[in-house]
């Protein structure tokens, strides 16, 4: 079980973004964090992960996998000179790796793209060579951050069966997205986020409480709530 525990964090010296964000990732389970823009998704991953500037929180972590909300490339590296440099950083068994990246290639159809520069790709061709970074290797944590983000309705579905089956494995996921009505159906419970701070916690029956809604629905509701509190 993975502990996220952050009492405060934000990009300038006393200036907050987020507040009192506490969670918890159970093994093998999915968790989604869920909130409008700019309510603080995208900084929360950023703490958890070490990366912001100014923050006071506790999440112990060791290795995990990582796909962030912009695809991250070098400008003259091929997509396998990307793999390549993955694989020697990597501790894990390099002939494993190896075949495990050549199967995530043809997966989301990119084998035939191995020479070519991934700056040079489509948004969602790109956003598929960050999923193929990430789960090259094996890890017991991933983080991905709107993963959905550009991607065809196939690789959609194939990333939902990784994520199932690297689930089935044991790993847990963190997953912050927009995309709720696929977010319903993957995540075994929910964080919602607004304006940094945590307005609700819990797995769909946990939200739904009374009768069974959407996630869209609860959350336009929960936001009404807030926003009707603030007046
Ligand atoms: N690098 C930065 N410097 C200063 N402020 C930032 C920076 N990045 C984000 N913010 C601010 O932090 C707040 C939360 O932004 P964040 O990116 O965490 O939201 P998000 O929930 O991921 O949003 P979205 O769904 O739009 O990606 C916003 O008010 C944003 O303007």
């Amino acid at each position: 079980m993975i502990s996220i525990n952050i009492q405060s964090a934000g990009y300038e010296q006393n200036k907050a973004i987020i507040k009192n964000i506490e969670f918890t990732i159970p093994k093998g389970q999915v968790v989604g964090l869920i909130g409008g823009n700019g309510a603080g998704k995208s900084t929360t991953i950023q703490t958890i992960m070490g990366t912001i500037p100014h923050s006071q929180h506790k999440c112990e972590l060791s290795e995990y996998g990582y796909v962030p909300e912009r695809p991250i490339l070098y400008d003259y590296l091929t997509l396998w000179e990307h793999i390549h440099l993955l694989i020697q950083s990597n501790g894990q068994d390099t002939v494993k790796l190896e075949q495990r990246a050549m199967e995530l290639c043809k997966i989301f159809r990119l084998q035939s793209k191995l020479n070519e520069y991934p700056i040079n790709f489509s948004k969602g061709m790109q956003q598929k060579v960050m999923l193929i970074l990430a789960f090259t290797p094996r890890y017991d944590f991933y983080i991905l951050d709107e993963p959905f983000m550009g991607l065809d309705p196939q690789a959609i579905r194939r990333l939902l069966t990784m994520i199932d089956d690297t689930k089935r494995q044991s790993a847990s996921f963190l997953i912050s997205t927009h995309a709720l009505d696929t977010a319903e159906k993957l995540c075994d419970s929910f964080v919602c986020l607004h304006e940094g701070k945590i307005i609700r916690i819990g797995t769909l029956e946990q939200l739904q409480q009374h009768h069974s809604q959407s996630l869209l629905e609860i959350f336009d509701e929960l936001l009404e709530g807030v926003e009707n509190a603030a007046v």
